[in-house]
């Protein structure tokens, strides 16, 4: 049945949320001051009609807008969009007992994404290939992208026929598209073993589209181009599924953050460093300890400094941070640091760098909730929260990138 709705706020995830007397009813595409009508299941609502329009709706840039799973928001004003991932930082910080004003968020522009997970599966004989529909596992096929650089989306034609040619499974799989300066890094995985015949034509099609590389769970099926990424001056050839910021401005933007709090130090920590976004860069000005868990991320790191011009001393450590944080008693030997963790963020890590005297810290994260977690530990233990910045690296979804940057003010003795 269609009902009407009145629309108060934004949720969490980007959905319109009505407050109905049976509880908020979350209504997908619908903004606040609107309303609408829509049918609802339990406390979801799809959305039918808008019946009167916010002054901050406008029209959606993809056609896939509404079908396809991956934005949520495109038909928000851009300065009320940015100002909505302000205050959803700002709301994590809070609901931890902190408070500071969270600057403007950093905007990406469309058509940056350097880094795509596309869902492929083999339907009545053709291939789907694109984005889940949303809150589904239905894959629907997309022609346009406006979030990606223009070369992914140039060569949606190319990756589909790919993905054709090397699915031997009846299942869904991903194919994860790195745009880099050598070409299309393509990683595929969960597409089914490939027999010599079909990893010949896979091999044979990927030099014809003048692809970087092709990885198959991991394994490089060919490489006419090693896949390279610059960070900052240095060159970088990141390893098959190693992470990569998924937005190069963004990367930048993050990185001008950091180096410019560690402007003063000497020696840095980089933690969860990657393949070197941020030690590459730091080294620079100081020497930079880099440790991260994923061996391959580290080589192409070491990789990086040990023919990057110009950089002062950089190491590297192999470690899982989650299992065994650096100690505060380690942390003695460093004046700046950074720790970049994944979504799951660094509540143990942040308990030694709370214990620590490291002057200088930059916290990043694409999670304010565990990133609001950890400030509030490093607060506890003595830091002040100079500046909290977010970064607008997830274009149009609810998601949302943040660097705080913290001091630890001299004991007096
Ligand atoms: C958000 S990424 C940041 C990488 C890097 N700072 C960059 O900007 O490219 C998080 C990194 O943490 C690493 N990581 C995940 N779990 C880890 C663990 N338990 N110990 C050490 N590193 C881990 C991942 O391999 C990944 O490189």
């Amino acid at each position: 049945m269609t009902e009407r709705f009145e629309i108060a706020r934004l949720g969490a995830q980007g959905d319109g949320v009505a407050e109905t007397a049976g509880g908020p009813v979350f209504v997908p595409f619908a903004l606040p001051g609107e309303t609408v009508t829509a049918t609802r299941i339990k406390d979801r609502a799809a959305l039918v009609s808008v019946a009167e329009a916010s002054p901050l709706r406008v029209a959606p840039p993809c056609r896939h807008f509404t079908e396809c799973g991956g934005c949520a928001l495109q038909h928000l004003e851009p300065a009320a969009y940015l100002e909505w991932k302000r205050e959803k930082v700002a709301q994590a910080l809070l609901s931890k007992g902190i408070e500071i004003p969270v600057a403007a968020t950093i905007p990406c522009p469309p058509n940056s994404r350097r880094r795509a997970v596309f869902s492929a599966r083999r339907g009545d004989g053709s291939i789907i290939f694109g984005y889940h529909r949303a809150l589904s596992h239905e894959i629907i096929d997309i022609t346009e992208c406006p979030i990606s650089v223009p070369e992914i989306v140039a060569a949606l034609g190319p990756l589909k026929a790919l993905a054709d040619l090397i699915c031997k499974v009846q299942t869904p799989f991903h194919m994860t598209v790195t745009h880099t300066a050598s070409g299309l890094d393509i990683a595929a995985e969960d597409s089914g073993a490939l027999s010599e015949k079909a990893r010949k034509v896979a091999s044979d099609f990927v030099i014809r589209h003048g692809f970087a590389r092709l990885t198959v769970d991991g394994e490089i099926i060919i490489e006419p181009k090693k896949p390279m990424v610059f960070f900052g001056e240095i060159s970088v050839f990141p390893p098959p599924g190693a992470f990569l910021q998924a937005v190069a401005s963004a990367e930048a933007a993050m990185a001008d953050l950091v180096m410019g709090h560690l402007r003063r130090t000497k020696k840095v920590l980089d933690l969860f460093a990657g393949s070197g976004a941020f030690a590459l860069r730091l080294a620079r000005k100081a020497e930079v300890h880099a440790v991260e868990g994923d061996g391959a991320a580290l080589a192409a790191l070491d990789r990086g400094f040990r023919f990057g011009a110009g950089l002062k001393r950089v190491t590297s450590e192999k470690r899982d941070l989650f299992r065994r944080p650096v100690t505060f008693k380690e942390l003695a030997a460093f004046d700046g640091l950074v720790f970049d963790p994944p979504r799951a963020g660094a509540e143990d890590q942040a308990k030694q760098i709370a214990r620590s005297e490291v002057p200088y810290v930059a916290a990043v994260s694409c999670n304010p909730t565990t990133l609001a977690r950890d400030l509030r530990i490093l607060i506890d233990g003595g830091y002040v929260l100079k500046s909290v910045t977010p970064i607008d690296q997830f274009l149009w979804s609810p998601h949302v990138e943040a660097v705080a940057l913290l001091e630890k003010p001299k004991r007096r003795r």
